[in-house]
């Protein structure tokens, strides 16, 4: 496992709300999303500043493995006793330990597995339904969730409850999906692509043989992509296209400038060449995504999905990709749970109306301010999230 963090959760006891292990088996990773009880819970002070008697107080935790290493996962399932789930004292546990709620396709590839391995059922929840229902309840329900992030800062959006619809969600998993967004399961997949992270970590893997995503990721960062791309300039003498709105360091053509060197792929850096390649396809989703989003109207845009892992250039250019082709009309936000939400919708499946019932009260924000700090992918502070952050919330029924 290469990846967890949790949310401190108050609420109220109703084993159904907020418990149990929920999955997002993607074609890359696989997303856990679980409760565990706190201990003490019931001497909670919160329990009487919001009127609820009886709550159940915990934290959900949140976890990744790549789909390849499904072992590895299952493994963690078993040695963490997650099948007990978080409230294997109530009496009518054992009516439902029998299944899990899962998502993604994997929930239909692994069935078999995961009732050979582990003597479980997997309850299949639709994939776009939970990534809206995902999506729907962080933007509600937990403060500091959405940020916009230009000229290398990152600002975080106060969401309004009662002006969130419409949006366009595009969740960059290993493909990517557009799905035009109206209300709590109100919901229409507009769009995709299959240039997504798979195609920049597949792609990446073969050009440069790293070993690691992160790898990958971390090589961007050191790139130059002026040696792989074609550029406006390359094209007119180092003059801009200004009557076509083009300055001359604009990209004119992704990896253009390979054909005319005699070099081979050994002669150019991997460091330029994922650099290239990370911006080749950030680029494309966000115009893509630009295009979705006039077809409709709609003015915000929220990007989840693990190709992001709140990596600042990824951010950079899906942002100024925008912008630019939306002459500023449009609006590129981002989510910190980026990747799971799938996996949170399947988790809040197991109770189908929890939204409703559902009040979070944050108690407790960031505990860093997000827009500060230097350029590192994959810092927890800059979206990525780790074992080492919370965000505290209390749950509790309205
Ligand atoms: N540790 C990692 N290992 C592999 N890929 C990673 C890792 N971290 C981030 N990624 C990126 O995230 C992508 C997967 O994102 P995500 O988990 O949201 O999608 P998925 O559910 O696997 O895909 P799909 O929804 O298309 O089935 C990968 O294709 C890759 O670009
Ligand atoms: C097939 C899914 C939905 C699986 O998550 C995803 O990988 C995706 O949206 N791919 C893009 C497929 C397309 O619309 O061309």
């Amino acid at each position: 496992m290469d990846h967890h963090t949790e949310i401190e959760i108050h609420g109220n006891s109703n084993p159904i709300q907020i418990s149990r292990l929920a999955l997002d088996i993607g074609g890359s990773l696989i997303k856990l999303v679980y409760f565990s009880r706190n201990s003490g819970d019931d001497e909670d002070p919160l329990n009487d500043s919001v009127g609820v008697s009886n709550a159940v107080n915990g934290r959900l935790h949140f976890a990744k493995f790549e789909t390849t290493k499904i072992n590895d996962c299952l493994q963690f399932i078993s040695a963490n006793k997650l099948l007990l789930g978080g409230f294997q004292h109530q009496e009518n546990f054992s009516n439902d330990r029998n299944f899990i709620k899962a998502t993604g396709g994997g929930a239909y590839k692994f069935s078999d597995l995961f009732k050979e391995k582990l003597g479980i059922r997997l309850e299949k929840e639709d994939e776009m339904d939970c990534l809206v229902t995902g999506a729907n309840f962080l933007l509600k329900a937990v403060n500091h969730e959405a940020f916009t992030y230009l000229n290398g800062q990152k600002e975080f959006v106060q969401i309004d409850h009662n002006d969130l619809y419409p949006y366009l969600l595009v969740n960059i998993g290993s493909g990517v999906s557009m799905i035009k967004v109206d209300g709590d399961g109100k919901f229409e997949r507009v769009s995709g692509t299959s240039v997504g992270g798979g195609t920049f970590w597949g792609l990446g893997k073969l050009l440069t043989k790293c070993q690691s995503f992160d790898e990958l990721l971390e090589l961007s960062h050191q790139g130059n992509n002026r040696v792989i791309d074609m550029l406006v300039g390359d094209i007119y003498g180092g003059m801009d296209y200004s009557k076509i709105g083009l300055s001359s360091t604009a990209i004119a053509s992704s990896f253009g400038r390979t054909i005319s060197n005699n070099k081979e792929l050994q002669d150019y850096k991997p460091e330029d060449i994922s650099r290239s390649l990370l911006r080749m396809i950030s680029n494309n989703i966000g115009q893509i995504s630009y295009l979705n989003a006039l077809r409709f109207g709609l003015k915000r845009i929220f990007f989840g999905g693990f190709f992001i892992r709140g990596h600042s250039y990824t951010l950079d250019t899906i942002s100024v990709a925008v912008h630019f082709w939306s002459k500023g009309e449009a609006k590129a936000m981002f989510l910190r749970h980026e990747g799971f939400l799938g996996a949170l919708g399947a988790f809040m499946s197991y109770e189908r109306h929890s939204l409703e019932d559902l009040v979070v009260n944050q108690s407790e924000q960031l505990q860093v301010d997000a827009s500060s700090g230097t350029d590192k992918n994959c810092n927890p502070l800059k979206g990525d999230l780790n074992e080492t952050e919370s965000i505290q919330c209390s749950v509790y029924r309205a």
